[in-house]
């Protein structure tokens, strides 16, 4: 290791040490984000898939944005409906389910709310989806509690069918292609206030749902954490990105880096500590294996 480079723990990326440390282990959390799903064949927030047409998806995540131009916002959203369902869950999405259904104290938390963990039958109690669901609709109105969980329309109306089929999908991310407006008169609006319906995800700027994070730090404070699984995150947004040093806190955890590039990414590296490890490469190639 050069100069500056941290000397790493030995077995840092040995699968035969980590299933040594998974055999003695009880208390596992996951933190899961959009890398996970890359491998199923959707796109990630960071390189390419940070952007939408002329926007950086994470400007369109705004409730900003919504209010300036509904319509565009239901675009991109509707977009990612229709590729989210085009795609299937992959084995990494498979092996975590299969470790819920084994270990009762395996929690997951996951950043995705492209449902692909819930299409892999992943047990709900252990499965905390921490921004949200694409096919979850709320009202937009904050005093109406309109909501519409699981529902998988697509188009979701005449004036999002753009979004929909593959036909028109190369004009719709052309940038060059102006978008033809959408009236939001033309939208999905509540049935109970007539406001416009909205994604039910979490945007930015927005709290997340107080219920689940209270459980989730029951969950942490109920006792030391063995394994946090970090799985598919360039770990930036808050709170997701805390609870892997929130449970180390607890004591004797083992943070478990799951990314195309943990043996590079400088941040993964230098906060590798003696009992941690870093595997580099597919999450739905790496899982599997670490998990069985
Ligand atoms: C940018 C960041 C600095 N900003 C935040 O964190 C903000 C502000 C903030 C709060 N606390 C802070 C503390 C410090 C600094 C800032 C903050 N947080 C918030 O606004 C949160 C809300 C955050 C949630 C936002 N919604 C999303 N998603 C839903 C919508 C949508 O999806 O459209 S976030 C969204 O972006 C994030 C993207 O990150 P990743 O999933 O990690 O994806 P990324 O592309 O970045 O990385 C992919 C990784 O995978 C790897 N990879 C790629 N392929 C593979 C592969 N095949 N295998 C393995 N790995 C792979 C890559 O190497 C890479 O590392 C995810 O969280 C995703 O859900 N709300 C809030 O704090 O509310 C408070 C509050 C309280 C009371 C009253 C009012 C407000």
């Amino acid at each position: 290791a050069s100069k500056n480079q941290k000397q790493l723990p030995k077995e840092y990326n040995s699968i035969t040490a980590f299933h040594k440390k998974l055999a003695e282990s009880k208390r596992i959390l996951a933190v899961c984000g959009a890398g996970l799903s890359a491998a199923s064949g959707l796109a990630t927030f960071r390189g390419a898939g940070g952007h939408w047409r002329e926007h950086k998806a994470t400007d369109l995540a705004t409730p900003g944005a919504f209010r300036r131009d509904p319509g565009l916002v239901w675009l991109f959203y509707a977009y990612r409906r229709h590729m989210a369902l085009s795609v299937k869950p992959n084995a990494g999405h498979h092996a975590l389910a299969a470790l819920a259904k084994k270990n009762p104290d395996f929690l997951c938390l996951t950043q995705n709310v492209d449902n692909l963990h819930q299409r892999s039958l992943h047990p709900p109690p252990q499965l905390k989806p921490l921004h949200g669901s694409l096919f979850t609709l709320t009202c937009s109105s904050p005093s109406c509690t309109w909501s519409s969980p699981n529902n998988y329309a697509s188009p979701l109306c005449p004036a999002l069918a753009p979004a929909a089929s593959s036909s028109s999908l190369s004009q719709l991310l052309d940038p060059s292609h102006p978008l033809d407006p959408i009236d939001p008169k033309s939208l999905p609006h509540c049935p109970d206030c007539h406001s416009l319906q909205r994604p039910g995800v979490v945007w930015f700027g927005e709290p997340l749902e107080e219920g689940m994070l209270d459980e989730i730090d029951r969950w942490i404070d109920a006792g030391p954490v063995d394994i946090v699984l970090v799985i598919g995150t360039s770990s930036v947004v808050y709170p997701a990105a805390g609870y892997a040093e929130a449970c180390r806190t607890k004591g004797h955890t083992s943070v478990v880096t799951v990314n195309l590039d943990a043996d590079q990414n400088r941040q993964t590296l230098n906060s590798l500590q003696e009992e941690d490890f870093a595997f580099a490469g597919d999450a739905a190639e790496l899982l599997p294996e670490l998990l069985k």
